[in-house]
């Protein structure tokens, strides 16, 4: 593609950047950010050449990088912009960006109003060197607030490229919050690749054997009340939240394990979890939706 004089930050910025999913829910606390963090590692491992950006735009809440086992790591300004942090290091498929990185202690807190919230959405989409990216998974507040208006507006030059998956919980006050996100995509017209319902059932530790404590189901009423493709479900797996809750820990153990051809600890680990066969089925079936929006290219190595 040729550059164009008038191309604006964000256009030049995510000119090679091929697909941008916004992962949203309408309620905190239902697995937002560990379904973003899945959707990044399963589509990284889709294919051998794959890259992937993870855009952390909770900024009051920012869990990303502890969850990929980066926490603490510092992100460096180049002449060309922010170099994002890789996950799986030398191999640089899998950048991250997220508020947490610029913070000075991890329990700082981000007290911020609107404009100052919108200034770093518009840096982190126009200022950051994403590079060749298959896929930008977006991480997002709860809710639909200030964080979400300002990155459709900042986004809205590539808004062909756009598209959501919206996570929810089988609980009525979930799914009635879930709604009012569909709403909102509605309203500003981002196309919905799905609806994930996650913490549906609970895998016994010891026999892997799914119960359903809570109501499961809810989501999957929900899509085909409201014509949605319904992506799948996920049961509170207690591996899982073992394994994204102390990747930070085994940070120093992944560098060590991280080479340019080896895949990363995170991965390898996140791969032997009953969540990563179930996310298989959900990111085929988000794929299968997202080829049929726009055509999905793989960037070349
Ligand atoms: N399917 C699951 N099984 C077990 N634990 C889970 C599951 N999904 C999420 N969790 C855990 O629940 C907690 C909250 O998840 P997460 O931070 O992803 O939610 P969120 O919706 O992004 O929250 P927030 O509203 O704060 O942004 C985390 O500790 C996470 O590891
Ligand atoms: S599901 Fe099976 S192994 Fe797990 S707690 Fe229940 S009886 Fe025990």
């Amino acid at each position: 593609m040729a550059n164009d004089p008038q191309e604006t930050g964000v256009t030049k910025r995510l000119r090679s950047v091929k697909n941008v999913i916004i992962v949203l829910s309408g309620k905190g606390g239902v697995g937002k950010s560990s379904v973003t963090t899945q959707l990044a590692l399963n589509l990284y491992a889709s294919s051998p050449t794959a890259r992937v950006g993870i855009l952390d735009v909770d900024l009051t809440g920012p869990s990303i990088p502890r969850m990929l086992g980066v926490d603490g790591h510092g992100v460096h300004q180049s002449s060309d912009g922010w170099v994002p942090v890789y996950a799986d290091g030398p191999s640089a498929r899998l950048a991250c960006m997220s508020v947490g990185f610029l913070l000075k202690n991890k329990g700082d807190s981000v007290v911020w109003r609107g404009p100052k919230k919108n200034g770093m959405i518009r840096q982190f989409l126009s200022d950051v060197r994403w590079g060749e990216l298959d896929y930008l998974v977006i991480d997002t507040p709860p809710g639909t607030s200030d964080e979400h208006l300002s990155l459709l507006e900042h986004l809205g030059p590539v808004h062909a490229r756009l598209s959501s998956v919206i996570v929810t919980t089988p609980q009525a006050v979930a799914l009635l919050d879930a709604m009012k996100c569909l709403s909102f995509t509605r309203a500003v017209n981002l196309p919905v690749l799905g609806l994930i319902e996650n913490m549906s059932g609970y895998v016994c530790p010891c026999c892997g054997e799914i119960s359903n404590v809570f109501s499961t189901g809810g989501g999957e009423d929900m899509a085909r009340r409201e014509q949605l493709t319904f992506l799948g479900s996920l049961p509170v797996d207690t591996e899982l939240v073992t394994l994204l809750d102390a990747a930070a820990e085994h940070d120093a153990e992944k560098s060590a394990m991280t080479s340019g051809t080896e895949p990363f600890a995170l991965l390898s680990r996140y791969e032997k979890t009953s969540s990563a066969k179930l996310f298989k089925g959900i990111v085929s079936r988000a794929l299968g939706k997202l080829t049929g929006e726009h055509a999905v290219e793989e960037a070349g190595p």
